[in-house]
């Protein structure tokens, strides 16, 4: 069986961060694996507090993960302060993890803040030179980028310009901001569109982290970046047309759509 490893945040609400990569990963046909980055109290509501690991910590859970089950691929989720990037960097650099999709986690769908100024500037330093795959919301693909993002050119412009400052493929995101569901994949200098059904569901609680545990997992099983990208917006969109309709703010996805058999019954 194939592995992914998802180092980020949790989510005791089940729908975003490490629980969601958890659900993802395992929907998506490959052996779940998770180092936490820091202990989120949050649900669909906002976030009320968070307690960081030490990096020391972290760095002893990345060790147990990468000497006993390497991954084949990995995805990095919240990452709230600078020690803990420059762990993660280091880590995935001594055991040379060469499959690596980074979702720059800035701000929750709730509108709460989930990294610190300083740590943009090492996120964008230490970690976004050693992704194969970046993906940018359109408010993050601002702050990397430097630039306003207006429509689907913005997105190009600002995709290619992350890209070749970082030498990693941009996925930028159309999703809940231009209310539409298009995503613009920039790769070997070229823009590659992902057109999604809209899907009229105010529940989408995580579906960045989703997307990326989507992603990561096809990566892992071997497909190519497009195709891992193509199957996983058909994978989110499912998820997100089955109407799961829970808790009192943006709700989750329903992340085990697809899960048939006797114990489900
Ligand atoms: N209503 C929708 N219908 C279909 N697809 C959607 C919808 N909303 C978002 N998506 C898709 O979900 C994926 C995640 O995009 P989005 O822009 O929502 O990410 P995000 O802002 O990082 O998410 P998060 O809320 O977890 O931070 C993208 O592929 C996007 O196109
Ligand atoms: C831990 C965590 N990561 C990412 C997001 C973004 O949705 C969130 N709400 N919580």
């Amino acid at each position: 069986m194939k592995t992914a490893l998802t180092i980020a945040g949790t989510d005791p609400s089940g729908g975003a961060g490490i629980q969601a990569d958890i659900k993802t990963m395992t929907a998506n046909g490959v052996y779940a694996m998770s180092a936490v980055t820091a202990l989120v109290a949050q649900n669909t509501t906002g976030v009320k507090s968070i307690m960081e690991v030490t990096p020391e910590f972290l760095a002893e859970q990345l060790d147990c993960v990468f000497t006993d089950i390497m991954p084949d691929a990995v995805k990095t989720g919240m990452v709230s302060s600078v020690p803990l990037i420059q762990v993660i960097a280091r880590k995935l650099k001594e055991y040379r993890v060469e499959k690596l999709v980074v979702d720059p986690v800035m701000v929750a769908t709730s509108g709460d803040r989930l990294i610190s100024e300083e740590a943009v500037d090492a996120l964008k330093a230490e970690l976004l030179p050693l992704a194969t795959v970046l993906t940018p919301n359109i408010p993050e693909a601002e702050v990397l980028s430097g630039m306003t993002i207006h429509g689907p050119e913005d997105m190009e412009r600002a995709a290619r310009s992350i890209s070749e400052r970082y030498g990693c493929a941009v996925l930028c995101k159309g999703g809940h901001d231009l209310n539409d569901a298009n995503d613009l994949l920039w790769r070997s200098g070229e823009a590659k569109w992902f057109y999604g059904r809209r899907i009229d569901n105010p529940n989408t609680h995580g579906t960045g982290c989703t997307l990326s545990s989507a992603i990561a997992s096809n990566l892992a099983k071997g497909y190519d970046l497009d195709t891992s990208v193509e199957r996983a917006k058909t994978y989110l969109s499912g998820a997100l047309a089955s109407m799961l309709d829970l808790g009192q703010g943006k709700g989750p996805l329903d992340h085990l759509f697809n899960l048939e058999g006797e114990f489900v019954k």
